[in-house]
């Protein structure tokens, strides 16, 4: 695992693996588009590569946040409608672990990242090297719950030892953050999750809960800058340098 960096160096990781996530997006395809910081880089360089005429794309984005600065850089937004599909979808993560087994969510967009994920040929993932862990549960996961129902889902959630929280709107304190969609976050501090996939059969069933941040068997491919390196993740393949690709492995 990497040392720990400051910011700049943080941040300096996250344009390198956005960098590179641009040089995998063909012309004509349709995109989905992340959020985040890391995500808001590559929808940066993105709008550079429209602009100069570099390459033609259609996006979806994956919050308003997103969509706010997809638009600003002149990006065409494509609303949803049926059988819309993304040749790529290119999105940050709060947790990588081994098979590309994801925490995300930190940004409160987890549902809309979820929906553009399932809709996706290809998730790729990029991060700063501080996204990597050996094991999920670190970062507290993030759900997406219908306000009526909090009181239960907080109850279910303590009984499964995730010690929730509900997050605070930080501009608005002590007012609650609200989702896109106008639902509560919940942050879920299970410290350690050994078994992700049983967990998210657990929290589906819990009424109330709209979408839960492990994403599990949707990425297949990570960008993580680590110092001068970049390496791409595959589920099953050993980390490869990302100089050996130019397109979509
Ligand atoms: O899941 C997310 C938002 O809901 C983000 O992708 C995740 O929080 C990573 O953010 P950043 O790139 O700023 O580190």
């Amino acid at each position: 695992m990497a040392a720990s960096l400051n910011q700049a160096q943080t941040d300096k990781e996250k344009q390198r693996a956005a960098a590179q996530a641009l040089r995998w997006v063909s012309d004509g395809m349709l995109v989905g588009l992340g959020s985040g910081s890391t995500a808001a880089y590559f929808i940066q360089l993105l709008g550079d590569a429209l602009r100069a005429g570099q390459l033609r794309v259609q996006a979806t984005a994956t919050s308003l946040a997103s969509e706010a600065l997809a638009r600003s850089v002149g990006i065409a937004l494509v609303e949803p409608r049926r059988g819309l599909r993304f040749d790529l979808t290119v999105d940050g993560a709060d947790e990588i672990a081994p098979q590309l087994a994801l925490v995300k969510g930190g940004g409160g967009a987890l549902l809309r990242e979820k929906v553009l994920a399932t809709a996706s040929d290809y998730l790729l993932i990029i991060t700063d090297s501080s996204k990597l862990v050996p094991q999920l549960g670190r970062f507290p996961l993030p759900l997406e719950v219908v306000p009526f129902a909090l009181p239960w889902v907080l109850d279910a959630v303590a009984q499964l030892g995730g010690a929730p929280t509900v997050r605070i709107d930080q501009k608005n304190a002590p007012q609650p953050a609200l989702s896109d969609q106008g639902n509560l976050l919940v942050d879920c501090h299970f410290n350690s999750i050994p078994d992700p996939a049983g967990l998210a059969v657990q929290l589906q069933a819990i009424p109330g809960i709209v979408e839960h941040g492990l994403f599990l068997g949707l990425a297949r491919a990570a960008i993580v800058a680590q110092g001068e390196e970049l390496l791409v993740l595959r589920p099953d393949v050993e980390p490869t340098d990302a100089a050996d690709f130019t397109k979509l492995p």
